[in-house]
C-alpha cells in the first residue's frame, strides 16, 4: 500500500517534523511540500537535518498543489489551515495540527483566538475518554482530523484518569508547564536571543489567558468533569524540545494514594504510547525527545489534600507530528504504532 502525503508548512518546525516523522512509515510516500515565504527554495535550505529531502523543492501553498493525494498534513499558522482545507476535496484525509478545527464551541473561538471559528474536526488524541469511550474508536474512517495542543496533550494525559475514575475534583486544577522554544514556532523562536533565554525561565499567557484553556477543559469535560476549570501557567524554559506538565487536583471524597494509582494505571494499561513509571520516579522531557512518548507519573500530597499528576511529552512528536500519524494509522484502519516509536534520543 502506498499512502501518498502532502505537507503544507514544510519549511517550518511542526511540517520539519512531519516529514521525519512521516518518513519512519513504511507505506509513506511524500508528494507535494508546500509552504509560504520559502516557496521556491529547497528543503535542505530550511531543514538540513532531513538528508533525504533536500533537493525537494518547496511549492506555494495551493489547493491545486495540495490536490492529488491520500493525506494532506497542513502545518500552518492558524488561520491559513481553515482557509486552504475548506478548499480541499472531502475524500482526502486532511490532518490539521494547527487549531482552527480543535473548538467545538464557536464562542470559546471568537474569546481565545478572534475571527470567525472555521468548524470543529473529529479530535486527533486516540488516549481521550469521551462518553462513547476512548476517542480512538470515533476516528476510523474520518477524512478530516484536528490535532491537539502541544500543551494540552500534556496537560489532558497528566489528570484524565482521575477525572475518568472519580478520584479528583476537576473544579479547581492547577497546572503549570515547563516548555521548550521551538513550541513558539520558528519565526518567534529565532527572535528569541540566546543571550536573554539561555539560562532564564519567563512565564507568558499568565492570568487564564492562553489558548490551550478551552481545550483543556474542552477534554476534562469530554473525560467527565462536570464543572472543570484550571488555573493553568507555561513557562518558556531553555531547552530546544519538550513539555514537563505539572497538575494538580484537590483528591475527591473517599479517593485515597491507592485508588488514585489504580486509576492511572488502569487508564493507561493498554495504551502503547502513554507510559505510567514505577512509583517513585518522575518524567523528565529528556527522555522523550524524538518519540511518541508520553511518561506520566502520579502521587497523592496528602498534606495539602491533592492529587499531583506530571507528564513529559515531546512537543513536536505525542505533541504534533506524532499525535498525527497515529491519528492517521487509526483513519486509515492500520496499526496505530505503524512507523512510530517510544525510543528516544539521548543523551
Ligand atoms: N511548534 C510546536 O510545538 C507546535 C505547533 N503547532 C501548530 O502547528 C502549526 C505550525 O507551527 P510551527 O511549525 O511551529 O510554525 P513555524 O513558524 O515554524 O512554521 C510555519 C509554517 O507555515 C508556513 N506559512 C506561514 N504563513 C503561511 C500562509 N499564509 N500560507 C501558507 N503557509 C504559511 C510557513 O512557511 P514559510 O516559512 O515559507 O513562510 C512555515 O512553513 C501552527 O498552527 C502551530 O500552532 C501545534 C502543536 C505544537
Ligand atoms: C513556547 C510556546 O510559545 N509554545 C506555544 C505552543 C503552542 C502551539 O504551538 O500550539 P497551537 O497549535 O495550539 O498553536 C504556546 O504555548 O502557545
Amino acid at each position: 500500500m502506498v499512502i501518498r502525503v502532502a505537507v503544507a508548512g514544510a519549511s517550518g518546525y511542526v511540517g520539519g517534523e512531519v516529514l521525519r516523522v512521516f518518513s519512519a512509515h513504511p507505506d509513506v510516500e511524500f508528494g507535494a511540500l508546500t509552504a509560504h515565504a520559502s516557496a521556491g527554495d529547497t528543503i535542505g535550505a530550511h531543514q538540513p537535518h532531513l538528508v533525504p529531502l533536500a533537493s525537494r523543492v518547496i511549492e506555494p501553498t495551493t489547493v491545486e498543489a495540495l490536490s492529488g493525494h491520500d493525506v494532506v498534513v497542513l502545518a500552518l499558522p492558524h488561520g491559513a489551515s481553515g482557509a486552504i482545507a475548506a478548499q480541499l476535496p472531502a475524500d482526502v484525509l486532511v490532518l490539521d495540527c494547527g487549531a482552527d478545527y480543535r473548538l467545538a464551541s464557536a464562542d470559546a473561538w471568537a474569546e481565545y483566538y478572534g475571527g470567525e471559528h472555521a468548524g470543529t474536526w473529529p479530535y486527533g488524541m486516540p488516549e481521550l475518554v469521551t462518553p462513547n469511550g476512548l476517542q480512538r474508536s470515533l476516528l476510523p474512517g474520518s477524512k478530516r482530523i484536528a490535532v491537539p495542543g502541544c500543551n494540552v496533550t500534556a496537560v489532558t494525559l497528566a489528570l484524565q484518569p482521575g477525572i475518568a475514575a472519580g478520584v479528583i475534583d476537576a473544579s479547581d486544577v492547577v497546572a503549570t508547564l515547563a516548555v521548550g522554544y521551538s513550541g513558539a514556532g520558528k519565526k518567534l523562536a529565532a527572535n528569541l536571543l540566546a543571550a536573554e533565554g539561555l539560562g532564564s525561565a519567563v512565564p507568558y499567557a499568565v492570568g487564564g489567558t492562553h489558548r490551550h484553556v478551552p481545550e483543556i477543559l474542552q477534554n476534562f469535560a469530554s473525560a467527565g468533569a462536570p464543572n472543570p476549570r484550571i488555573s493553568f501557567t507555561p513557562v518558556l524554559v531553555p531547552m530546544s524540545r519538550g513539555i514537563l506538565a505539572s497538575v494538580t487536583a484537590p483528591l475527591a471524597p473517599g479517593a485515597d494514594a491507592d485508588s488514585v494509582r489504580a486509576a492511572w494505571i488502569d487508564a493507561y494499561a493498554d495504551e502503547p504510547f502513554v507510559r505510567v513509571l514505577p512509583e517513585g520516579s518522575w518524567p523528565a522531557t529528556a527522555s522523550t525527545v524524538g518519540a511518541n512518548t508520553a511518561l506520566v507519573q502520579v502521587t497523592v500530597d496528602a498534606k495539602a489534600g491533592r492529587v499531583v499528576a506530571v507528564c513529559a511529552i515531546d512537543n513536536l512528536v505525542k505533541g504534533t507530528a506524532g499525535a498525527a500519524l497515529q491519528s492517521m494509522n487509526v483513519a486509515l484502519g492500520l496499526p496505530e504504532t505503524m512507523g512510530l516509536t517510544m525510543m528516544g534520543l539521548a543523551p
